[in-house]
């Protein structure tokens, strides 16, 4: 090698080993990189697991398995990064390629999954070797994995007595500020577990209960108790229901679509509560910004054998005749879908959240003007953020006098009243819902806020 001064991006990578062919290392090399695409471009998980499975060429046990890693590395990332940032005693090497992925993959699975610990250290060393600017690390990671390995007790009984060690501190204070201690707390713990699986029922949510062997919640959503693949659920082929989580199902609830209603579902895709919509009878105009989505939304609609005026447009500027009833379901920070979705707590921010709620003004205001007189406005977001839910109504009222409240009874959402704030918004918080053992309780954070024109 010519001496050469060291390049910007740091010095020159040594050749890297060539692809090694152990058994299960294509799902780690997998699972790392997903953490980094995700964690650098700040893209969705379940969106990049989709985009980066199929062509990996992975049997289904090992996509599952990367999968798992992935997930489970977003679920613990802040015990993870924790317990490996004490371990390194000059800091996290810059410059240093996949080095950080594969170490967070390897330390989700030593620290929670069932998976043998050599090959989670063995692995993940074999993956350093190959990355061309991770290779000069692999003995600093073997070094620091083992550790993890002998130290793993200590790690996870700190993590067991940190509640909000896996909760970025604006998110902590966001939800001490808005709902107290105990319930902050309680919303960071339920992060910790798998979410249960819900599904809506076209009609007939008893029978369909009974026949999936779910629990029919109070509320009508159908709870599962086993993890399984839906595709191969009765009725799923037939359309008799979809999959939706239970906090979801309640803003078209405080709308109670009436049968020849016209009714726009102004940010539609990929279609749930248009689904909802339709099954209750209404005329329902989907309309959503993203064609992509959208397709899903008709695929979705389809197999559901539902019907929908489907508009690609933006909901800001789009005219259209007033309608009875109008659903501003916008987009958000989607705090409330952490439990479901742990990239969103590592890949939103503070600035991400005040971005959308000016989003969300506009869009309210928009709505304002398609909803006919006497008829309803249902605004929700799944996001824990004030900013995006109370907040964003009282200053929707003091700019439109035209509106008023019309807060929800217990009764219209299945006696849940908790479910209920002061004012007679719903706000759903993670932690409500409890069903005996974690996997069967809570449901997403949601707010919704029914309002008439007058
Ligand atoms: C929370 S998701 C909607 C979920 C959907 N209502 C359901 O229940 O399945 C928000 C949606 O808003 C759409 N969106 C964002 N900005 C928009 C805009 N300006 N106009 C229309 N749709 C928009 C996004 O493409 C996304 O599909």
């Amino acid at each position: 090698m010519t001496d050469r001064a060291p390049s910007r991006r740091g010095p020159q990578p040594p050749a890297a080993a060539p692809q090694s062919d152990a058994p299960g290392l294509p799902a780690r090399r997998l699972a790392a990189t997903v953490i980094d695409e995700v964690l650098r471009a700040r893209v969705a998980l379940d969106e990049t697991l989709d985009r980066l499975i199929p062509p990996s060429g992975l049997d289904a046990a090992d996509a599952g398995l990367a999968r798992a890693i992935a997930v489970t590395a977003f679920r613990r990332l802040g015990t993870i990064r924790q317990a490996l940032d004490e371990r390194l005693d000059r800091g996290s090497p810059r410059h240093s390629g996949l080095l950080e992925p594969i170490l967070t993959a390897a330390a989700a699975q030593i620290l929670f999954l069932d998976v043998p610990d050599h090959a989670a250290v063995d692995l993940a060393i074999r993956h350093l070797h190959e990355d061309p600017r991770s290779a000069r690390y692999a003995a600093l990671g073997n070094a620091l994995l083992r550790r993890v390995v002998r130290e793993r007790d200590a790690i996870l009984a700190e993590a067991e007595a940190d509640p909000f060690r896996d909760t970025p501190d604006w998110l902590a204070e966001s939800w001490r500020a808005a709902y107290g201690e105990e319930a902050a707390t309680a919303i960071a713990l339920s992060h910790r577990e798998e979410p249960p699986l819900d599904i809506t029922a076209k009609a007939d949510p008893a029978l369909w209960a009974e026949r999936l062997g779910g629990i029919l919640l109070p509320t009508g959503s159908i709870r599962l108790r086993e993890r399984q693949a839906i595709a191969t659920l009765p009725g799923f082929a037939d359309g008799a229901w979809w999959v939706q989580d239970a906090a979801a199902a309640l803003p078209v609830r405080l709308i109670s679509p009436a049968p020849g209603e016209r009714v726009a579902d102004l940010c539609a895709a990929p279609g749930g509560k248009t689904a909802q919509i339709a099954a209750a009878g209404a005329s329902v105009t989907a309309l959503d910004r993203s064609a992509p989505r959208l397709r899903r939304l008709k695929a979705n609609l389809q197999r559901l054998g539902l019907a929908a005026e489907v508009v690609t447009a933006d909901a800001a500027s789009w005219q259209a005749e007033p309608f009875d009833a109008v659903l501003l379901d916008a987009p958000c920070s989607a705090t409330g879908t952490i439990r479901r979705h742990p990239d969103v707590a590592w890949t939103k921010t503070e600035e991400d959240r005040d971005r959308l709620a000016a989003l969300q003004a506009k869009l309210l205001d928009a709505a304002a003007g398609l909803t006919k007189p006497g008829g309803r406005l249902v605004y929700c977001t799944c996001s824990l953020e004030p900013q995006e839910g109370e907040a964003q109504i009282e200053a929707f009222l003091a700019r439109h006098p035209q509106f008023r409240r019309a807060g929800a009874s217990a009764a219209e959402i299945g006696g849940l009243g908790a479910a209920i704030d002061a004012k007679g918004d719903i706000r759903t918080l993670p932690q409500h819902l409890p069903g005996g053992t974690p996997r069967l309780s809570g449901w997403a954070g949601f707010y919704a806020s029914r309002l008439i024109r007058l």
